[in-house]
């Protein structure tokens, strides 16, 4: 009913006539205030909010206490489980009103709470390798080799880092986007810091000017000190070199000493830069161990670096002369059960193959 034919009943002179459009065009009225106008349909934005860190102030009006209560608890999982945020989505656009809403609601919050369980738990679909596989970013990659034959209980998690809860571990999973795929599903606990470390205060003492390890640090750590393959993807600078020094250098220390004559860890490395980084962060772990790290690369003399290969504990190398010394027996390989490739991608790439199948029988 609009305005004109209010005016045309009264107009007619009947009061009763007029006093009847009267009461229809209130009625209307107070309808058209409780529809939905355009705005509103703002809801995909309000279910959006169900994952997203902000809640718009709208979403109070439209969901009971404890839907607003639902809604927190998913916000709060959800922003571990960034998953749940492409699952949730379609269910946005269908909805309208507050009982489709409150369905959303639940079916986000069970989706965030099994999108954290999934991020939380090692993935389930590892091809038969006996590797675990430890991704934190995707820029250049580092095969790293564990101990063969070591009884897996060697690594026993300190109680600190047992105690944490799981929503703690959860968080820096996700906040640092690790992915780890463990085929024997040990799910250990990245070590996300250094007093979680193994041994004792003294033994932490290198990383005294560090605030945490970093997540590739924290994430192979467990793994390797269990004596474990893995294989670390993390961007360049990540730590990369102290996630597979640390462990390397502690298995080596460990040996008691009628065992640890002779080059126990071979590193290969792409290029002689490369080799000399490792080999430069290595030494300053290893000499207060009593472990000695040689480094050998093509382009300087192979006397000299005979030489130095004496007592070494472990080799860093790049895949040329590493070959060369192997040929001429000037390294022995034999006990060497740590091996690190790094930037594998780049070592194959870079036509180090044929050297790395001539030293596969190591
Ligand atoms: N936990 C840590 N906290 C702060 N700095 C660290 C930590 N661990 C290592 N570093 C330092 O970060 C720098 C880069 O580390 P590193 O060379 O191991 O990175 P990377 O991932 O191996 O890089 P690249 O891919 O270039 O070889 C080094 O100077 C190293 O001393």
């Amino acid at each position: 009913m609009s305005k004109r034919s209010h005016d045309d009943a009264a107009a007619s002179g009947d009061p009763k006539e007029a006093r009847r459009e009267a009461k229809r065009l209130k009625k209307e009225k107070k309808a058209q205030k409780t529809e939905p106008s355009d705005g509103d349909v703002a809801v995909p934005a309000q279910l959006d909010a169900v994952v997203s860190e902000k809640q718009p102030t709208s979403t109070d009006e439209i969901l009971s206490k404890d839907e607003r209560k639902a809604l927190r608890r998913a916000q709060k999982q959800a922003a571990r489980a960034p998953e749940a945020r492409e699952v949730a989505r379609p269910a946005t656009g269908t909805l309208g009103d507050q009982e489709a809403a409150a369905k959303a609601e639940r079916k986000a919050v069970k989706l965030a709470e099994k999108s954290t369980r999934k991020v939380a738990k090692p993935s389930e679909h590892v091809n038969g390798q006996t590797s675990g596989e430890i991704t934190a970013g995707d820029k250049h990659g580092a095969g790293i080799s564990g101990r063969e034959n070591v009884d897996e209980s060697a690594y026993r998690e300190d109680t600190g880092l047992a105690a944490l809860p799981q929503s703690d571990i959860d968080a820096f999973v996700a906040d640092n986007h690790l992915a780890i795929e463990d085929p024997h599903k040990q799910a250990y606990r990245p070590i996300i810091d250094f007093k979680y470390l193994p041994g004792d205060a003294t033994q932490r003492a290198p990383f005294a000017n560090f605030s945490a390890p970093t997540p590739i640090q924290a994430a192979c750590w467990p793994y390797l000190f269990a004596g474990r393959d893995v294989i670390g993807v993390a961007e360049t600078g990540s730590g990369k070199t102290l996630a597979f020094g640390l462990p390397c250098v502690r298995y080596i220390a460990s040996l008691p000493k009628s065992m640890r004559s002779g080059v126990k860890a071979c590193m290969v490395s792409p290029t002689r830069e490369l080799a000399m980084q490792i080999h430069e962060q290595l030494v300053k772990l290893a000499e207060p161990a009593g472990v000695k790290v040689v480094c050998v690369y093509g382009g300087m003399s192979k006397d000299e670096q005979r030489r130095t290969l004496k007592g070494a504990h472990v080799v860093v190398a790049t895949p040329g002369r590493l070959n060369d010394f192997l040929q001429e027996g000037a390294i022995d390989l034999s006990g060497a059960t740590y091996v690190v490739l790094d930037e594998a991608d780049r070592l194959r790439r870079g036509g180090a193959q044929d050297h790395l199948d001539n030293g596969a029988n190591w």
